[in-house]
């Protein structure tokens, strides 16, 4: 049987299998960048009073006009107001400042003045014209922009309902990995650490832990449990070999193999697997862009799903240049997307230990086993660090 998953139905599978948010409240001053873990219905009317959108005067009945001080006002009268002014009861409209002049204490239209200028409601912002009391002002799932927390604040809201972080341990195995100083041959220095730290905190999670875990079967197998995180990524040790233990160790857990490889290329190896009364694991190869492209997969929805957000939906792209499809295997490839070439185009570095290519591409493009020919639509993952 192949057990290979597609890259979109291991997005999905990884979505589903992650445990929902866990709400926490936080000043909303703090909020920037979390995830509304409820719906925000309006405290109050927005707006709560009637208020002037110009600065001119509130006028009642026809010219022209009595000067008053205040409402409310009666025919035949009109009082200053500056914008976000409260309207005065009896007011038909508000003539603006451009359009009137005062004679004597009289408020006249001046002869540029629309003929529509006041009318009922003019330049009035009604009570209530953007939400009434009570509206959702934001869903749940709602990542907390600089504009969803004004809109936010204007409901009354001073603290937010958010999805707590989710916890996650990053776990690095082999031996050949080291974390300082000059690697000699065979060994390597530890990339994926920064890169996966950064992408988990940019996608809304917390990094908890981070170790590394020699080539030891029972080593790995405490390591996996070891931990109250929500979520542990491993590097490396996906393979075949008999020192890629990543495999072994969630078997000997009776992990139940959610994804047991994805049918891509790179990140063919990579895993998805929640062992019992564990936390999720997604195993990513470790050749780097194997891994980036095995965290967008995998790791990316279920931290959606830990945070209460929608599966985002892959973009489309034109296929810029053509491209050989690889038998059995939809090939997730970096792209640049050239205003002049209007279509994706592969960078230099698409091999599977090469970073270089996705520090300048746009999109990761999906090229299905039996290629693309210019001009193609092709599915396209956002990078979400562009
Ligand atoms: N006989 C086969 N060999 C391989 C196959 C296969 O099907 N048959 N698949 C290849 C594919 S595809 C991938 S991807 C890799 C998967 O490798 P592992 O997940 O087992 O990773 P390692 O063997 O431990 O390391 C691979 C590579 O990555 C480097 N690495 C590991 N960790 C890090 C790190 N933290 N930072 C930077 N680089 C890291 C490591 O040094 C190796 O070069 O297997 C293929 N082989
Ligand atoms: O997933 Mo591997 O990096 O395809 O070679």
């Amino acid at each position: 049987m192949d057990e290979r998953v597609r890259w979109d139905d291991a997005r999905r599978l990884a979505y589903a299998a992650a445990p929902g948010p866990v709400l926490e409240w936080v000043p909303v001053a703090e909020a920037a960048g979390r995830t509304l873990a409820a719906d925000l219905r309006a405290g109050i009317d927005v707006p709560h009073y009637p208020s002037s959108a110009m600065d001119g005067w509130a006028v009642a009945g026809a010219e022209p006009w009595i000067l008053v001080d205040g409402g409310p006002l009666t025919p035949g009268s009109a009082t200053g107001v500056a914008t976000g002014g409260l309207i005065p009861g009896g007011t038909l409209g508000v003539l603006r400042h451009e359009y009137g002049a005062v004679r004597d204490g009289v408020l006249h239209r001046s002869p540029d003045a629309p003929d529509t200028e006041p009318g009922p409601g003019t330049h009035v912002r009604p009570v209530a014209r953007e939400a009434q009391a009570g509206d959702v002002l934001l869903g749940a799932g709602t990542t907390l922009t600089p504009v969803a927390l004004a809109v936010a604040v204007t409901g009354l809201h001073d603290t937010l309902p958010v999805a707590r972080r989710p916890r996650v341990a990053l776990l690095h195995t082999g031996d050949e990995v080291i974390t300082s100083g000059t690697p000699g041959p065979g060994q390597v220095r530890d990339s994926l650490g920064v890169l996966l730290a950064t992408l988990v905190t940019q996608l809304g999670g917390e990094i908890v832990s981070a170790a590394t875990v020699p080539d030891d079967a029972g080593a790995t197998r405490v390591a996996l449990t070891g931990t109250d995180a929500d979520l542990v990524l491993t590097t490396g040790g996906t393979g075949l070999s008999g020192v890629d233990l990543v495999r072994p160790a969630l078997t000997a857990l009776a992990a139940e193999p959610v994804v047991p490889r994805l049918a891509t290329r790179p990140g063919g190896p990579a895993l998805l697997a929640r062992p019992p009364g564990g936390p999720l694991v997604v195993g990513l190869p470790g050749n780097p862009l194997a891994a980036v492209t095995a965290a967008l997969l995998l790791a990316a929805p279920a931290l959606a799903a830990m945070l209460g957000s929608g599966l985002a939906e892959p973009g489309r792209v034109r296929a810029g240049e053509a491209v050989a499809g690889r038998a059995g295997a939809d090939l997730l490839l970096p792209c640049t997307l050239p205003p002049a070439v209007r279509g994706a185009v592969p960078t230099a570095w698409t091999g599977s230990g090469m970073l270089r290519g996705l520090v300048h591409a746009d999109v990761l493009a999906v090229v299905p086993s039996v290629g693309a020919a210019v001009g193609d639509e092709l599915d396209a993952l956002p990078l979400p660090w562009r």
